[in-house]
């Protein structure tokens, strides 16, 4: 039987790896109760309970359950977020109490690092909301995400117009968070593209499994932002730019998500109806409707600490150019600057000078990319330690695991360069670690020393 590397609380195997056999390693995560631990399963002791995450291919798995070590009564928690697909050989070590980091064996590092988290901030709320024990997954991804943008007004104002003008100005800087939405399309509205058209029942269900980063009752339907629609953007390195109303802000201001959060008001309530009515894609109902929601939102949108920045949309480009500066963007960023251009119609010398200037900015642009996605394969077996904010991951014979261990201890220098040589240790390092569950764990680094 494989049982993988396992950590308790603030136990950390570091230098000699102790002699840990099963019946070793199930007395002291169990509190003597049997853990029937399998084939890939893996245990983690948090407090009185014991986390057994089940090494499987079976998408019917819970792939997790808790044995309570005072009572030997075994729970299988409600499991939210996106587990890993297939999860047979895996490292696993404690952070913080709260999470529990997961390493696959044998895999690429853009597909390895997973995290369970079983007592975060997210957690105790989910437990609160459904009675049941809760824990969540969350990807581990290498590298940042920008920032996103979260733009909230009045139904009307003209948040869809200037997430528009931003669009199409920055192709490549900017994506749309496509939400969920149960009311019925507008015409001209594409299923996936403006939203996604929802039935009620289904989006309920994805809602209560964890499928959703916030979600709201807005003007008699429900509208939700999918953890998906986020990270799609996230992954392809634009800034995502996420149109919800102020319930909507709200939660994402409570949430892991660091974003910027922008407030457009109208100029007047009767500038407000007269655009509704002018866009013409509701019934007097809903305009009415619309508009007495408004008089809420717009109070709403004046709450200390919930926005970061207030638009007055009165003259369209003045407002889009107010937006453009919180976001400290220029048109120089989309395209050459036509100061450029001019020198190179005008000077030869210059104009080579400009062009290698732009193929080194594209070149370093490339090369930082790269630095940023490099993939690693990850060994058939390793275990994980963990130092500080550094996971070492180590694939190497226990004297080998000593010596990396005197590494980190500036007094053996020596012997720290003998173990790199003789092992190549790789790190994941959480030190910029953000985000998680019920999105995805971001900023983490990962390099071969
Ligand atoms: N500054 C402006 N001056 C005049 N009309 C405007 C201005 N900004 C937007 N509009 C117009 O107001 C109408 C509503 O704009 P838009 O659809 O962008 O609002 P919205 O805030 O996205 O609404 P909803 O929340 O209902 O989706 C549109 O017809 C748009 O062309
Ligand atoms: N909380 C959320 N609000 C959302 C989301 N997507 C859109 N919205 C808001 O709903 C109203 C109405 O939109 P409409 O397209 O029917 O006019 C508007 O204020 C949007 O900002 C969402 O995912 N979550």
């Amino acid at each position: 039987m494989l049982v993988a590397f396992l950590a308790v609380e603030d136990f950390v195997l570091m230098g000699k790896a102790p002699a840990f056999f099963v019946d070793d390693v199930q007395r002291s995560f169990s509190n003597g109760f049997d853990l029937k631990l399998k084939d890939f399963d893996s245990a983690v002791a948090v407090g009185n309970k014991t986390y057994v995450i089940c090494g499987t291919d079976d998408p019917t798995s819970s792939g997790v359950r808790i044995l309570n070590k005072l009572t030997g009564e075994w729970v299988i928690p409600t499991v939210l977020g996106t587990k890993p697909e297939s999860f047979k050989g895996h490292s696993c070590v404690l952070l913080n109490k709260d999470r529990i980091l997961i390493m696959k064996h044998n895999s690429k590092s853009n597909e390895s690092v997973w995290f369970l988290e079983v007592d975060t901030q997210f957690i105790r709320d989910q437990k609160k909301k459904l009675g049941t024990e809760v824990v969540s997954w969350s990807k581990g991804v290498i590298g940042n995400a920008k920032r996103p943008l979260v733009i909230s007004g009045p139904s009307g104002v003209g948040k869809g117009t200037l997430i528009n003008m931003l669009m199409k100005e920055f192709p490549s800087m900017f994506g749309f968070s496509v939400s969920h939405t149960t009311r019925a399309p507008r015409q001209k509205e594409q299923n996936g593209v403006h939203y996604h058209f929802s039935e009620r029942n289904v989006m309920e269900e994805d809602i209560r499994n964890g499928k959703f980063l916030e979600h709201a009752a807005v003007h008699g339907n429900l509208y939700g932002t999918s953890i998906e629609a986020v990270d799609v953007v996230a992954d392809a390195g634009k800034t995502c730019i996420l149109d919800i109303d102020v319930q909507g802000a709200r939660s994402m201001r409570a949430s892991s998500l660091e974003a910027t959060f922008v407030f457009v008001c109208p100029p007047s309530f009767e500038e407000l109806e007269k655009r509704l009515r002018a866009r013409g894609t509701e019934t007097e109902e809903q305009i009415e409707k619309r508009l007495r929601n408004a008089k809420a939102e717009l109070e709403q949108g004046r709450s200390p600490g919930l926005f970061d920045h207030v638009l007055v949309n009165n003259d369209l480009d003045a407002c889009y150019e107010q937006l453009k500066n919180i976001l400290g963007i220029s048109e120089s960023m989309n395209t050459v600057p036509t100061s450029r251009m001019c020198i190179i119609k005008k000077n030869q010398v210059t104009r080579l000078i400009i062009y290698r200037l732009c193929k080194f900015e594209s070149f370093l642009r490339v090369t930082l990319s790269y630095t940023a996605s490099k993939v690693f394969d990850l060994p058939v077996d390793f275990s994980l330690s963990k130092v500080n904010e550094k996971i070492l991951i180590n694939h190497g014979a226990a004297e080998q695991k000593y010596l990396y261990t005197s590494y980190i201890d500036p007094l053996y220098k020596y012997h720290a360069s003998k173990a790199c040589f003789e092992n190549q240790f790789m790190v994941l390092d959480l030190s910029s670690m953000k985000g998680g569950s019920p999105g995805r764990t971001r900023g983490l680094e990962m390099y071969v020393l």
